[in-house]
């Protein structure tokens, strides 16, 4: 099975073109290929399908094989995987996920190679009952909960998949490992959710570290950086467009608040390597 291991800052899938939808058990295969020692080791696997509503379909899995309905990262190295493998061959991607048809802009260099994109990532969605966040309130924006015996003052995002961003000072000596289950697997998140603790510079720059459901603590993750943009804005900390620094690099994130309401996502993407991978046989 040929592959294309790709990153965006550090958030790193294997890429699989299954335009002729061959493949009966994606998410078994995504727990295969992320495994580090048998199989290829990364975040998760995305899988390019046809689709009839936009040029191309992503379907994303993490790395306990649960399926993803955006993923922010992924889908700039994915559009850079259609172009550099000439199933296209325009600057502009239409590209259907689960969470609806996102438009990708290609950049390139002065070379003509794809270095990153832009993506029109939509609209943030915030009522908790739509995230989901099982909850008395219509919005979680500083609201203060607990979590394992802790306090935290939590907003909630939606960015096609579920966000819980923390604003606070100290970040670096967080540990993720046993924080991040916590809210991961806590009952009030129906589907789960992924978490960012984010520290604000000023306000155009915010640094974040994340705990992805279903891939644990990633070096970074484009959806979480668009939820950490939308929960600057509406706590008051930030501006419309800022940088987000994650621990593979850095974001640059505007939320069009005032016209369309949509969030655009702007970054690199990186092909590491290419092989072929031999499925296991159970
Ligand atoms: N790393 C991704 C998000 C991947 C999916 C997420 N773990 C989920 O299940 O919601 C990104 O760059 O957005």
């Amino acid at each position: 099975m040929p592959f294309t291991k790709m990153e965006g800052i550090g958030n790193d899938y294997v890429y699989i073109n299954d335009l002729k939808e061959e493949i009966e058990d994606l998410a078994e295969l995504a727990i295969q290929v992320s495994e580090q020692h048998f199989g290829i080791g990364s975040d998760g696997l995305i899988v390019l399908r046809p689709s009839n509503k936009a040029d191309f379909q992503m379907r994303m899995f993490n790395l306990d094989g649960s399926e993803g309905r955006m993923c922010g990262n992924g889908i700039r190295c994915l559009a850079k995987f259609i172009y550099d493998n000439g199933l296209w061959d325009q600057k502009s991607i239409e590209i259907e996920t689960l969470s609806g048809v996102k438009t990708v802009q290609l950049i390139f260099n002065d070379q003509g190679e794809v270095t990153g994109a832009r993506v029109n990532m939509g609209q943030a969605i915030i009522d908790t009952a739509l995230i989901p966040i099982t909850a008395e309130e219509d919005q979680w924006i500083n609201q203060a909960i607990t979590i394992a015996g802790q306090a935290y003052q939590v907003t909630g995002v939606s960015m096609g998949n579920p966000h819980l961003v923390i604003f606070q000072e100290n970040i670096k000596d967080l540990d993720l490992q046993a924080l991040g289950p916590c809210f991961e697997y806590d009952t009030r998140f129906p589907e789960q959710i992924n978490t960012e603790f984010a520290h604000v510079h000023n306000r155009q720059e915010i640094s974040m570290r994340v705990w992805e459901r279903g891939s644990g603590e990633t070096l970074a993750c484009g959806t979480g950086a668009c939820a950490v943009a939308v929960a600057g804005v509406l706590n008051g900390l930030t501006e419309e467009t800022i940088k987000v620094n994650l621990l593979g690099g850095t974001l640059t994130i505007t939320w069009d608040r005032s016209d369309t309401g949509h969030v655009y996502m702007e970054g690199p993407a990186r092909t590491s390597f290419t092989g072929h991978y031999f499925p296991q046989v159970h």
